[in-house]
């Protein structure tokens, strides 16, 4: 039986719920939420949108003593309204820091032994904060990191290209935050380094596009929801499945001593192994300075 459970079931919690239900990810889920009618409601609607399916997924009441045989914890619980004329996704921390702070003694009493994934905003202290505070093992704490950022870059790219985006490797590196960078080096159509097929301010304008494709989003709906519930569920796959996929999540890095997204192997027992890959000297110096911002962050979370 594969176990997930949801911390905040707001627009994000509550699409990886059906996500994760509808692709036949897990057998059991439990929701979490402060908003009772609200987590009633999804349990509901939840419940309904499953009806005539040929599998069926388990929804299990809210419960903390269900944490102690959950495989895959995934922490969203926020308040998106906060980014309401605000695009530094750090603007959140001073509410998330204190969410982190009420759950970590509940995950830690709970007797949880599975793999806590983390979406909360700003993704990469959070996730940090969540491990020191819950004293889980750095490798089964991690969070979505630059999963979506990459997704973004190869929406940009396949367009550009012409191309499926599965079609564009390379991974976007850093912060999930104003500090991030498409690390080009790393991207490739069809083997060929893009590098080789675009000067570096066309490469500057592209990866401008695919910086403002959160927020053309953000800017309609007023959050983001889909492709975040879409990566979210690749990463949960991968660790329910112990595919040891490599994504670009934001897993603890030794050498930089901070969580920070960057590609990792991921299985059932967390992180198995992190990769740094030879960046450019430009590349270099953006993540130096992305280190810097979530260090800085972090610091001021404590
Ligand atoms: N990492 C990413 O790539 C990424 C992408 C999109 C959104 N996010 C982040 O995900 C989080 C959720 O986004 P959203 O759009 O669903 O926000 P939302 O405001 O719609 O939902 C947040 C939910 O968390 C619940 N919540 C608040 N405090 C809680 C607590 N103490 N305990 C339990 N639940 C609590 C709220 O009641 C609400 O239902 C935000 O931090 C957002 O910035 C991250």
């Amino acid at each position: 039986m594969k176990k997930a459970a949801i911390i905040g079931v707001g627009h994000v919690g509550s699409t990886l719920a059906y996500t994760l239900i509808t692709r036949n990810i897990i057998d059991e889920l439990v929701l979490f939420d402060t908003k009772e009618d609200q987590l009633l409601s999804e349990y509901n609607d939840l419940f309904d949108g499953q009806v005539d399916r040929y599998s069926y997924v388990k929804l299990i009441e809210p419960d903390l003593a269900e944490l102690a045989d959950t495989d895959v914890l995934i922490f969203s619980a926020g308040d998106i309204t906060i980014f309401e004329g605000n695009s530094d996704r750090f603007a959140e921390l001073y509410l998330t820091k204190e969410i982190v702070e009420e759950w970590a003694p509940k995950i830690k009493a709970s007797g949880f032994k599975g793999i806590l994934i983390n979406i909360t905003n700003p993704c990469d202290v959070v996730t940090q904060r969540l491990q020191e505070l819950t004293g889980l093992p750095k490798e089964r704490v991690f969070g979505t990191g630059t999963t979506l950022d990459s997704a973004r870059m190869k929406h940009a790219v396949s367009k550009k290209f012409n191309v499926h985006p599965s079609s564009v490797e390379g991974y976007v590196l850093g912060e999930h935050g104003e500090s991030q960078f498409v690390a080009w080096s790393s991207v490739r159509i069809g083997g060929v380094p893009i590098t080789e097929m675009l000067s570096l301010d066309e490469l500057e304008e592209l990866e401008g596009v695919a910086r403002a494709g959160g927020w053309i989003t953000m800017r309609g709906k007023g959050y983001t929801s889909f492709g975040i519930a879409n990566q979210a569920a690749l990463v949960v796959e991968a660790v329910l499945n112990n595919n040891y996929k490599i994504l670009p999540v934001s897993s603890y890095s030794e050498k930089d001593q901070c969580y920070v997204g960057h590609p990792a192997k991921v299985a059932v027992s967390g992180i198995i192994n992190d990769y740094h890959f030879t960046l450019s000297d430009r590349e270099n110096q953006k993540w130096r300075k992305s280190i810097e911002t979530i260090k800085f962050m972090h610091s001021t979370a404590l």
